[in-house]
C-alpha cells in the first residue's frame, strides 16, 4: 500500500472515479478509462490512484463506518472518506481543495468496534456474506478475507511469439520487472508499477494481461494442433487467445458469443497475438449451435456467472449486484450447458468454467447436467479458491462425451 499520501490532484481523480461508480453505477474499468484518457499520468502515480480506488471499493462499508457516512452520500462526503482512508493507513491527510475533516475520537471508537466485526472488516455486504455462508460454510471466512486483498498483476506469455524467459528479459529492458510463476507454466507476475500497455512487447503481441487462475482454465482445455475447438462464450477472447497458442496456429478455433462488439475486440487482439486460426461467429439463434452438432474435439463453456471469484479485481460489482441476479444466471448456465454440449463429438471433451466460487454455479450445475446426460462422464473438476491459490477464484470441470 502507499507510503505517502496522495497528491491533491490524484485525490480529486480518486473521488471523481468513485463518484461515477457509486452514484452513477458505472463499472470501474469504464470510470477509469473515462478519467484517464487524455491524461499523461506518470505510471507510478496511476498505480497509486488505482490502488487507493480499488482498496476503498473492496472495503467500502468499513471505511464508510469509520467516518460515519453512508455509501449513498459519497458524492457530498467523499473527501471525508478519503481522509479516513489515509488515517486508517497511518498516512498524513492529502491536500485537497475542499476537504471534510474527520473526528479523530469518533474514528478511533469506530475502529475498535470494526475490529470486532470480521464481516465489516472484510468489506463484505450483508447479502454476500449470507450467500457465502450458505454456499461455502466453513470455507467462506477465508475466501471473504482473501477477496478483500489487493490483486496481483499477472501476464500470460504468448507462446506463438516468444517464451517466458524472452518476455521477462524484453520487459526488463522496457522498465518492467516480472517473475515466472512456478505453478502456472504460461504466467508471470509483474512486480513493478509500470504501464504495460505502452510497451513494445505488448504492441508486438508478446503477452496479454490475464489472471493466473484464468490461465489454468484454458490450460484445462488441453487443445492440440489440428483439433477442432469451440470457445462458445468467448467474450473478447481472453481464453481463446491462450487456446490458440496451445494449438500453435494449427487446426480450427471457433470463438462464439452473443455480443458482436466483444468478438470485434477479440479479432483485434487475435491479430496482435498472431493467432491466425481463430474464426469468430455470433450466436444468432439455436441454429448456430445445432449446425455444429457432434463436431468439436473440445468445447469450452466459460459461462456468464456472478463473478464472485473475481471481486478482488472487480470490487465495484459487490455494491451494484444483488442476490436476485443469481437464479437468472443459474438458469442461463443450465441452458448453455445443456444446449451447447451438443457440439462435442464422441471422445471429445466439454470444459465448463466460471469465475465464481459458489457451488450453485459450479459443481451443482455439473452434477445436474451429468444426471440428465449419461452420454457425458466427469473426468475431473477443480475449485480454484482465492484463499488457497492467491489468484482470482475459478471453477472448472472436464467432461468426456462417451456416447452420442
Ligand atoms: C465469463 S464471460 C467470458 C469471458 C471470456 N471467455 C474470456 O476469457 O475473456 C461470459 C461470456 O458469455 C457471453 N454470453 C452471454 N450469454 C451467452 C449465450 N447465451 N451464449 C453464448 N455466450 C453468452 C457474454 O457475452 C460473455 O462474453
Amino acid at each position: 500500500m502507499l507510503t505517502y499520501p496522495l497528491s491533491g490532484s490524484s485525490s480529486e481523480l480518486v473521488l471523481n472515479v468513485l463518484t461515477m461508480v457509486l452514484t452513477r453505477g458505472k463499472p470501474l474499468d469504464r470510470a477509469y478509462s473515462e478519467h484517464f484518457s487524455g491524461l499523461t499520468l506518470n505510471p507510478s502515480e496511476q498505480a497509486r490512484i488505482t490502488q487507493v480506488t480499488g482498496d476503498i471499493l473492496r472495503r467500502l462499508n468499513l471505511y464508510c463506518f469509520l467516518v460515519d457516512i453512508e455509501p449513498e452520500e459519497f458524492d457530498r462526503l467523499g473527501s471525508k472518506l478519503l481522509n479516513g482512508w489515509h488515517v486508517f493507513h497511518g498516512l498524513d491527510l492529502p491536500k485537497m481543495q475542499y476537504s471534510l475533516q474527520i473526528e479523530q475520537a469518533k474514528f478511533d471508537a469506530n475502529l475498535e468496534q470494526a475490529k470486532m466485526d470480521p464481516v465489516l472488516w472484510d468489506g463484505c455486504p450483508q447479502w454476500l456474506d449470507l450467500l457465502g455462508q450458505a454456499q461455502l460454510g466453513d470455507k467462506w471466512p477465508a475466501e471473504r478475507a482473501a477477496l478483500a486483498e489487493q490483486p496481483k498483476r499477472y501476464l500470460r506469455v504468448n507462446e506463438l511469439k516468444c517464451d517466458r524467459e524472452k518476455l521477462i528479459s524484453r520487459l526488463q529492458k522496457e522498465g518492467v520487472t516480472a517473475v515466472p510463476l512456478d505453478d502456472v507454466a504460461s504466467a508471470i507476475e509483474v512486480t513493478s508499477d509500470s504501464a504495460l500497455f505502452r510497451t513494445d512487447a505488448f504492441k508486438d503481441g508478446w503477452f496479454e494481461q490475464q489472471d493466473a487462475g484464468s490461465q489454468l482454465v484454458a490450460d484445462a482445455v488441453g487443445a492440440k494442433p489440428g483439433m477442432r475447438v469451440v470457445d462458445a462464450c468467448a467474450g473478447a477472447g481472453g481464453k481463446t487467445l491462450h487456446i490458440a497458442a496451445q494449438m500453435q496456429g494449427k487446426g480450427r478455433l471457433l470463438a462464439m458469443d452473443v455480443e458482436q462488439w466483444k468478438l470485434d475486440n477479440l479479432k483485434t487482439r487475435a491479430k496482435r497475438a498472431g493467432a491466425h486460426n481463430v474464426e469468430t461467429r455470433i450466436i444468432a439463434s439455436s441454429k448456430t449451435i445445432k449446425r455444429l452438432k457432434l463436431t468439436a474435439d473440445r468445447v469450452l463453456l466459460d459461462v456468464p456467472c456472478s463473478g464472485l471469484g473475481v471481486l478482488k479485481r472487480n470490487p465495484d460489482s459487490k455494491w451494484r449486484d444483488t442476490p436476485e441476479r443469481l437464479p437468472v444466471l443459474i438458469e442461463l448456465q443450465k441452458h448453455i450447458l445443456q444446449s451447447y454440449s451438443r457440439m462435442v463429438k464422441v471422445g471429445g471433451m466439454l470444459i465448463y468454467a466460471t469465475c465464481s466460487i459458489m457451488p450453485e454455479e459450479n459443481r451443482h450445475q455439473v452434477d445436474a447436467f451429468l444426471a440428465e446426460n449419461p452420454q457425458f462422464s466427469l473426468i475431473e473438476d477443480e475449485n480454484i479458491l482465492v484463499s488457497e491459490r492467491g489468484f482470482d477464484g475459478f471453477y472448472l470441470a472436464k467432461m468426456e462425451r462417451i456416447a452420442e
